[in-house]
């Protein structure tokens, strides 16, 4: 079994660089904030939702609505300012592209740290190895440091870094971008197979198509906000319409 609880969570960034006093000041009233010594964005609010085992959750909502911010404390990345995230069994974020890549050693070298800390075996690790070498199919860039490597490469590594081990639940954003038609083709149809053996996907895109497809459940986020969380058509079309006419007002602005 696989679960993931969240309770009350509220995430918030602190922005503690900003030393222009004006853009303080406007800042502090753009997000709210009483005290404009004390910058923070509020980018999770009072969030409350309950995965189990079978449950495919997409996340949509506007730039800047708190996905990537959910997405974060879901996969453990970040720890909620307040509330609380319960999880039980293995949580492997597709996330941040790099996470854990240390770019002065090769793709080969990489593999161990990452995995390690995601609390695989040494078995996993070894057969995870064989797998990324082959699915990366980079050649002789496999034993070249890193930094050697274009984006789309790197993106290749991270991809098949992060699908290389069984987890019970993944968390993943939209990150296809820098492959090329071929890599794209291949991670769908790799990552088709891995999602059937895994217990709970959590998945941000801006694709209605792709999370129409993909979820049973869908919420809808906005301002850091739940607005929804409901069947996927509904929710959807819900959102749609709202974006729909929040762009006729501000076109009418
Ligand atoms: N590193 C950061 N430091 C400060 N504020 C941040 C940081 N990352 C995100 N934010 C702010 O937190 C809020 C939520 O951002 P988040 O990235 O979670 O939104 P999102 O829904 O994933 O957006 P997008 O669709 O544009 O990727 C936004 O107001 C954003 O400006």
């Amino acid at each position: 079994m696989a679960s993931i609880k969240l309770k009350n969570v509220n995430f918030e960034y602190h922005l503690y660089e900003v030393t222009n006093r004006s853009l303080k000041i406007s800042l502090a009233k753009r997000f709210g904030s009483k005290d404009s010594s004390q910058l923070k964005v509020h980018a999770l609010k009072d969030i409350s939702l309950e995965l189990e085992t079978g449950d495919r959750l997409g996340i949509i909502g506007a730039n800047g609505a708190g996905k990537t911010s959910l997405l974060r404390v879901l996969a453990g990345l970040a720890h909620p300012s307040s509330g609380e995230v319960i999880a039980e069994g293995r949580v492997l974020p597709l996330i941040d592209r790099g996470l854990g890549i240390n770019s002065e050693l090769s793709a080969r070298e990489n593999i161990e740290l990452p995995l390690r800390l995601l609390g695989a075996t040494t078995e996993e690790i070894n057969n995870a190895r064989e797998d990324i070498k082959s699915f990366a199919d980079l050649e002789e860039f496999f034993d070249l440091p890193m930094h050697r490597y274009s984006e789309g490469m790197k993106a290749r590594v991270s991809f098949a870094l992060s699908t290389s081990i069984p987890t019970d639940v993944l968390v993943l954003d939209e990150w296809l971008g820098t492959g090329d038609a071929s890599f794209v083709k291949r991670a769908e149809d790799r990552l088709n197979s891995y999602l059937d053996e895994i217990k709970i996907v959590i998945l941000a895109s801006h694709s209605m198509e792709l999370l129409a497809n993909v979820c049973n459940k869908v919420i809808w986020l906005h301002h850091g906000e739940i607005v929804k969380i409901g069947p996927p058509a509904e929710t959807i079309q819900e959102y749609m319409d709202f974006s729909a006419a929040h762009a006729i007002q501000a076109s009418a602005e």
